[in-house]
């Protein structure tokens, strides 16, 4: 049984499928005492598969969820035929509190914004060193959109053979990223011990080197023959849907996100960005209501000069607050 998360393991996940195991079970679970535990790989047009005591099963969504989503992460209770058994179907009862929330962009295809994948641990943002050159914008959203989900960024920069990790490793420093170089030609075990335990959601634009890594990370064997039937990569572009991979000799997991391509921002509330600033965070006591943090009235520049934080940190900080706001080809 892989583990999911970093605190469960197989009793748990069979005898305490709630993490409010301390409230009287009749109170809060008066129905599907009996219901297994499952941990949703992906979601295909209704069809949720989910790992089963090490079962790929398929379900749905039973009719007393109402319109609750269910999405790639997600910890569910499932009832039904658990056998996973071809044609045969379980149905998703309950889904339980999430640990965290990755959202999506609004886009031409999809007017609102909605959660791809629920409780992971880790954003890691893949972005090219060279061919196509980094965009600098578009890993500040991605670094918003972590915090914001509470989820802890990390910078992976692939293609490290075509040209020199320095400058933008330079511009995130302020930040404290936890950074890594990785490229083709080698094994990225750099990669793989930052994810050892952790479960990660990989996003970055097409071109970027994604699927040659998680490929790498992800043997193509162990997906055909492992716990998920479908398959990552070109042709699933047009789709949405994450897909949870689990990593070899490691209970981590890589969610993959094809076609996910920026996140939606509009919801985001200053104060959890600044939340990753802990040392401006105290000063924005002084600061008017509902301040921007870019304004002339701003404690946080008076914080700075009296020598309170590093002005590259109240920079960085700014930078990402200004990434709320779209620009084309964002
Ligand atoms: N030089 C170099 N090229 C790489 C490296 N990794 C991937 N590539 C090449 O970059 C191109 C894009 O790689 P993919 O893995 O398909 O990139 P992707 O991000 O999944 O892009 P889409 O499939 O379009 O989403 C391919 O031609 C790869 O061979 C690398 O480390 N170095
Ligand atoms: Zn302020």
């Amino acid at each position: 049984m892989r583990r999911y998360g970093k605190n469960t393991d197989e009793d748990d996940i069979r005898h305490r499928p709630s993490r409010r195991g301390s409230r009287p079970r009749t109170r809060i679970r008066p129905k599907h005492e009996d219901a297994a535990e499952g941990l949703v790989l992906t979601v295909d047009r209704g069809r949720i598969t989910c790992l089963v005591d090490n079962r790929s099963i398929t379900a749905m969504k039973a009719r007393e969820l109402g319109r609750k989503g269910v999405v790639v992460g997600d910890l569910v209770a499932l009832v039904g035929d658990l056998t996973g058994a071809k044609d045969t179907l379980a149905r998703v009862v309950r889904v339980e509190d999430r640990t965290s929330v990755l959202r999506r962009t609004a886009d031409d295809d999809d007017p609102f914004e909605r959660v791809i994948v629920a409780n992971a641990d880790q954003l890691a943002i893949v972005t090219a060193l060279a061919d196509p050159e980094p965009r600098p914008r578009m890993i500040d959203r991605c670094l918003v959109a972590a915090y914001d989900a509470g989820m802890e960024p990390l910078l992976v920069l692939t293609k490290s053979d075509l040209a020199p990790a320095a400058p933008l490793l330079e511009t995130y420093a302020p930040l404290g990223v936890r950074t890594v170089a990785v490229h083709h030609h080698e094994e990225p075990d750099a990669v793989r011990e930052l994810l050892s335990g952790l479960v990660s959601v990989f996003v970055g634009h097409s071109g970027v080197g994604k699927t040659t890594l998680v490929n790498a990370l992800v043997p193509a064997n162990q997906r055909a023959t492992g716990v998920v039937n479908a398959v990552t990569g070109r042709g699933r572009h047009t789709t949405t849907s994450a897909l949870a991979l689990p990593l070899p000799d490691s209970d981590g997991w890589v969610i993959d996100t094809p076609g996910v391509r920026s996140f939606g921002l509009h919801h985001i509330d200053p104060s959890r960005v600044i939340h990753a600033f802990p040392e401006l965070q105290a000063g924005t006591e002084g600061c008017p209501r509902a301040c921007s943090h870019d304004e002339r009235d701003c404690a946080l520049d008076a914080w700075v000069a009296a020598g309170h934080a590093d002005p590259a940190r109240l920079d960085s900080l700014r930078r990402l607050l200004a990434t709320r706001e779209r620009h084309e080809g964002d």
